[in-house]
């Protein structure tokens, strides 16, 4: 009974604090994501719910490790305000990790920060996942794989310090 008592006191509640979270801040919708983008690009929800589970507890951040849905985010939408580092090799491989139907799905998603402007519009930026970017780019892939983290101006100015923009429409 008292190990009852403790599992309802100390480790049920934190996992409903973390089902809350999800639903508080779901992840868009793809018409939702770009509904006011001028573009009429489509981020479509991955298909392969399988590369999602097991992508659900591996190579995850700390961002979206509460996101289990997968975008395929168009290239074009995204801003890298800062310039990547590139290891060669790295990329290479993952190009040629990219390009085999078989072994595509070992790529994980990267994280795009998905902030929407004061005037409803959207705004998608990456910091991470560089030599991943960099492979699909070289790809020409015309969409990358992302989970859509829901932040703020003020997540913005973390990344880019006094570059980061005071305002978004
Ligand atoms: N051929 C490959 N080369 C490198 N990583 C690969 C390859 N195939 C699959 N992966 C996976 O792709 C992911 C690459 O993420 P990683 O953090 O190493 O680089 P990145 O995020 O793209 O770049 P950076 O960390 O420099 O921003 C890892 O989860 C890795 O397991």
């Amino acid at each position: 009974m008292r190990v009852m008592n403790f599992i309802k006191h100390f480790i049920l509640p934190p996992s409903r604090r973390c089902l809350y979270r999800c639903r508080a801040t779901p992840t868009p919708t793809p018409q939702r994501a770009l509904a006011t983008e001028s573009n009429n690009h489509l981020i479509s929800q991955q298909s392969n719910n399988l590369h999602q589970k097991n992508m659900a507890c591996l190579d995850t951040t700390v961002h979206s490790a509460g996101i289990a849905e997968v975008h395929d985010v168009p290239m074009e939408v995204i801003k890298r305000p800062i310039p990547s580092v590139l290891d060669e090799l790295k990329v290479q491989s993952l190009m040629t990790t990219i390009n085999q139907e078989s072994s595509e799905a070992e790529v994980p998603p990267v994280d795009i920060l998905w902030i929407v402007g004061s005037e409803g519009g959207n705004y998608y930026f990456s910091f991470g996942g560089c030599h991943r970017f960099e492979a699909y780019k070289r790809l020409n892939r015309p969409t990358i794989k992302a989970k859509l983290v829901r932040s703020t101006l003020g997540d913005l100015y973390h990344y880019m310090g006094s570059s980061a923009p005071k305002y978004l429409a």
